[in-house]
């Protein structure tokens, strides 16, 4: 693509309908020669809009590899990727860059929230950075679905856990993104307060209309998904909607027995 047609891509408006991205014949391999991995391998999939999608799968199968690969914060060695209908695969670094900072969020098991700034400061630091006006009943909507009204002077350091990753949720949600990226994105919390972030994820995919991919280990995050799939060995290998814990633990439980058969 020139960077005159990747420059007009990157100014239309987002498409509401179709996959909020896609990947297709997604290749990663790390290293080369005798000490090359390949991460993924011919990976296609199609994430749809307005959902709540998890990648599941054993230890080493590619999970976060897709979810950097999909988010264009790793380079593929093969294959094409769009977030909506722009395409990542080949934009420069710059424009990589401002689409990141335009259309995704991202949560982290770390929280990665600035420990000077209070909860609303670091909700809105994104858009400040990127010289944005937040849009203020947005913003309300946004603090409400997470249930931090009270918190929203408070630093990190006098917030729990839970309520910290609720603050990142929230910089996630208020930017508007076309798809939010979540790692593990409940694995530093304990069961309880994973519960809330995960309902308050729920939340924003049903009453906000976002998007949500998250990698998970865990299968009771991952029932809180409309949709898991299910990678081993760099590919696809299954699909679950509508899943549950029990199911996706049932799912799960045959790679632990094709790996100790
Ligand atoms: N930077 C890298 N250099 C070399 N190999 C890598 C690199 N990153 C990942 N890999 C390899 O690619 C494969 C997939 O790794 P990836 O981290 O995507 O798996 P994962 O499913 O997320 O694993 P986990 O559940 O343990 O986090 C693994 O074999 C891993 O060792």
């Amino acid at each position: 693509m020139t960077t005159a047609a990747s420059a007009a891509h990157l100014s239309s408006l987002p498409e509401r309908d179709g996959s909020a991205a896609r990947a297709r014949q997604v290749t990663k391999a790390y290293g080369a020669g005798e000490t090359r991995v390949t991460a993924l391998d011919a990976v296609d999939v199609d994430i749809e809009r307005g959902r709540f999608t998890a990648i599941m799968g054993p230890s080493g199968s590619g999970k976060s590899t897709l979810m950097h690969c999909l988010a264009g914060l790793d380079a593929v060695s093969e294959g094409r990727i769009w977030i909506g209908d722009t395409e990542i695969t080949g934009l420069k670094d710059k424009q990589l860059t401002r689409l990141r900072r335009d259309k995704i969020g991202f949560i982290f098991q770390a929280f990665n929230l600035l420990p000077t700034l209070n909860a609303v400061e670091n909700i809105t630091l994104p858009m400040d950075i990127a010289g944005r006006k937040p849009d203020q009943a947005w913003l309300q909507q946004v603090i409400d679905t997470v249930g931090l009204s009270g918190r929203l002077k408070h630093r990190p350091g006098q917030l729990s856990g839970g309520q910290q990753q609720r603050v990142a949720v929230a910089r996630a949600l208020a930017a508007r993104p076309e798809i939010i990226f979540g790692d593990e994105p409940t694995g530093n919390l304990d069961s309880r307060s994973g519960a809330e972030v995960l309902g308050f994820l729920r939340r924003s995919v049903d009453e906000l209309g976002q998007t949500i991919v998250m990698v998970t280990h865990d299968p009771v995050a991952a029932g809180h998904a409309d949709r898991v799939l299910f990678l081993a060995d760099g590919a696809i290998v299954d699909e679950m909607h509508n899943p549950t814990a029990d199911s996706v633990l049932t799912r799960m439980r045959r790679f632990d027995g094709k790996r100790t058969s």
